[in-house]
């Protein structure tokens, strides 16, 4: 998967992930008012209201990008209407012939992951059968609780040929609170990065890279200089950029020399771009043209610092 990747990323020379975080304050009124007039006011009206927002997005955009991130928060907030919401938007996705990249940031003990792994990256025992749940291609992953909760995700995507980023420096405010903290005169973070490396490492792809990836937010590129560097074989998955507040030039230190090895997440910034002055021309019925002219631009903004 991360050849498919790298693969698509080469071909339409976009390192970009669309995040699908469908809040309900983003979908249009009219979107919102055909979903609750055939479901109600309900979580299942609000779950079709987010799957026809996605679905929308996704044919205006989908021959643009190589990936999408839908973050299974946005969904889990509709309870199993919203999960199958997900479901459905990672189903639609495969069929577009997208990489899924599920945020779920999961980790717990060696057998809760192993479920989490058989759940989000497959399949699951089912009497004689194999069965996939979520079945997305990525996951990313907190390593809080160590290698034995990782583990079990990366023999699973081992056997799928599927893989996982893992947070090593995130993007939010608070993220030096423990990731700076300084052990043996070394910030928390370089170890992750070390660890990242290790458990990547028997683990690559025909295009040099592991199928073990990692999270470094753009909104801390000195920091991602160091983790470049600390973690040669992984992919980069960057969030931060556009709604956050990091421009371009500040994903620069995440990319190798070929301007490679990094890949760019921007939800808001896509999805609700129709809300941006910038976009406000295509109006709330136009929302998805207004996420393809976004994306369109977000395209030209990275390649003009590469
Ligand atoms: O360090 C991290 C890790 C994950 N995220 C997730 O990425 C998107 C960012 O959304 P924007 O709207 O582009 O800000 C969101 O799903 C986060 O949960 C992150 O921001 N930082």
């Amino acid at each position: 998967m991360i050849d498919k990747l790298v693969g698509k990323i080469k071909k339409l020379n976009a390192p970009i992930v669309v995040g699908l975080d469908p809040n309900l304050a983003f979908v249009p009124e009219h979107i919102q008012k055909k979903a609750f007039d055939e479901y109600g006011e309900t979580l299942e009206g609000a779950a079709e209201a987010i799957w026809q927002f996605n679905k929308a997005i996704v044919d205006a955009v989908y021959d643009l990008i190589p990936a999408v991130k839908p973050q299974i928060a946005m969904y889990e907030q509709f309870g199993l209407p919203g999960l199958e919401a997900f479901h459905r938007t990672v189903e639609y996705c495969r069929q577009k012939d997208l990489v899924i990249i599920g945020d779920i940031k999961r980790g717990d003990i060696g057998s809760t992951s192993e479920a989490y792994a058989r759940g989000h990256l497959g399949p699951v025992k089912v009497g004689s059968r194999s069965l996939y749940g979520f079945n997305e291609d990525f996951v990313t992953l907190n390593p809080y609780m160590g290698s034995d909760s990782i583990n079990p995700f990366i023999n699973t995507a081992k056997k799928e040929k599927k893989g996982a980023f893992i947070l090593v420096k995130t993007s939010n405010p608070s993220s030096g609170e423990f990731q700076d903290r300084l052990i043996d005169g070394r910030p928390l973070f370089e170890y992750v990065a070390e660890k990242v490396n290790e458990w990547g490492s028997d683990y690559v792809g025909e295009c040099g890279y592991s199928y073990v990836g990692a999270v470094v937010g753009a909104t801390y590129p000195e920091q991602a200089r160091i983790t470049r560097k600390l973690m040669p074989k992984a992919y980069i998955l960057v969030p931060g950029y556009g709604a956050q507040g990091a421009t371009a030039k500040d994903l620069l230190p995440n990319f190798d020399e070929n301007g490679l090895g990094a890949i760019v997440n921007s939800s808001r910034g896509i999805i609700a771009a129709y809300k941006q002055e910038k976009y406000a021309k295509f109006g709330a019925e136009h929302f998805a043209d207004a996420s393809r002219a976004a994306v369109i631009d977000m395209q030209k903004d990275i390649a003009s610092v590469l």
